[in-house]
């Protein structure tokens, strides 16, 4: 069957492309989502996408994957600094994640510099542009354990 995996990226992602490329480069969220679909495929795995503002709707996805998903990569956006809805989601679902930051948060504002979620991942990617995300999917599809699957 093969690994299944979710990429889900959090608040303003969308726009991610179309400004402040000094920071976040030119490549469009849907770039980022089809390379990865891509990439996990050359894996012999799936991935599936999910983009939200919206935090309950992230939790929603979150729950949503339990039993069905073998690695979560997430880039929280905003909520990486706000959200324990998001990382009790996380933990409750058991799934394995990666957290992912196209920038360098460690190179910005103080307030960028805490995470709810970094404690709890299985690895951390930062600052390496949405390059972070082949390696995340290369990542998962090497490294994580295939489970069995709810039906
Ligand atoms: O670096 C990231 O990927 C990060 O997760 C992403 C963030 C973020 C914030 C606002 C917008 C965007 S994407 C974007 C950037 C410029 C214009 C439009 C959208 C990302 C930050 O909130 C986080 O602190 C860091």
């Amino acid at each position: 069957m093969g690994k299944s995996i979710l990429l889900i990226n959090g608040p303003n992602l969308n726009l991610l492309g179309t400004r402040e490329p000094h920071v976040y480069g030119h490549t469009t969220l849907s770039d980022v989502e089809l390379s990865s679909c891509e990439v996990a495929a050359s894996h012999g795995a799936v991935l599936d996408s999910f983009q939200s503002n919206h935090e309950g709707a992230i939790v929603d996805r979150i729950q949503a994957a339990r039993g069905k998903v073998d690695g979560i990569i997430i880039n929280p956006g905003a909520y990486t600094h706000t959200s324990v809805a998001i990382r009790d989601a996380l933990l409750s679902v058991g799934i394995p994640f990666i957290e992912l930051h196209v920038s360098n948060v460690h190179a910005r504002e103080p307030w960028r510099h805490h995470s709810y979620f970094s404690d709890k991942a299985a690895g951390i990617i930062v600052g390496l542009g949405v390059y972070g995300y082949k390696v995340a999917v290369e990542h998962v599809c090497v490294n994580f354990e295939e489970k069995e699957k709810e039906a």
